[in-house]
């Protein structure tokens, strides 16, 4: 059964402190084996969001409906979307010494969901789990527990840029149904 909490609502998380210096390499040092298959990663992030969260599919008009894990691997604007959160991602690991870099990369990804795609905030946070556990099963080698508190770290403050975006733009609950 799908849960999710907090819809409808924004978050108020607390930011994490930044990241140390060792914290920032072993983030990089783990993505750079990510990266490598990139395409592959994040089909199956994606796929696993969408199978195990099936409301996150309803902001897509063209998989929507579809629920065969086989052919939502093979949706086209699945795997376009996999590729924009890989490379956003990407942007900003090696961006992590530049915040206003990657504040305005999450600027434009939080403007684009919330006013364009209308997405629920929470999605986000719900996105984050499922890469770290797809990550932790795919990359097991790499993913130690110490550089798995480094990305949860990481995305914990993503997740609390992106909800300052939406609050900014004065967000509420646009959609009606929770799948
Ligand atoms: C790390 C998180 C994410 C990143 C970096 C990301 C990135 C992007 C980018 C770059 C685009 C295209 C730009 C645009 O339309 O302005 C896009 C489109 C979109 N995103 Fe995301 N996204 C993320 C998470 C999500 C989540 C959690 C959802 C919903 C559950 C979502 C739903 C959509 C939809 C519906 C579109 C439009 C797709 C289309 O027109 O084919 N995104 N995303």
């Amino acid at each position: 059964m799908e849960r999710m909490q907090g819809e409808g609502e924004v978050d108020h998380l607390e930011r994490p402190s930044p990241l140390t210096d060792k914290e920032r390499v072993m983030i990089q040092d783990s993505w750079g084996k990510v990266y490598q298959n990139c395409d592959d990663a994040g089909v199956a992030i994606l796929v696993r969001l969408f199978v195990n969260f099936p409301s996150s599919k309803q902001y897509f008009s063209q998989f929507k409906h579809i629920e065969d894990q086989e052919e939502l691997e093979k949706s086209p604007q699945l795997r376009k979307h996999a590729r924009r959160v890989m490379n956003a991602i990407n942007t900003v690991v090696e961006s992590l010494e530049n915040s206003e870099k990657t504040t305005s990369v999450l600027q434009v990804v939080g403007k684009a969901h919330a006013l364009r795609h209308k997405v629920e905030p929470v999605y986000f946070k719900i996105l984050n789990g499922v890469i770290l556990e797809v990550l932790a099963e795919a990359f097991s080698e790499v993913m130690t527990a110490e550089v798995a508190a480094a990305w949860t770290k990481l995305f914990a403050s993503l997740y609390c840029t992106i909800t300052a975006v939406y609050e900014e733009l004065g967000w509420k609950k646009h959609s009606t149904s929770t799948g």
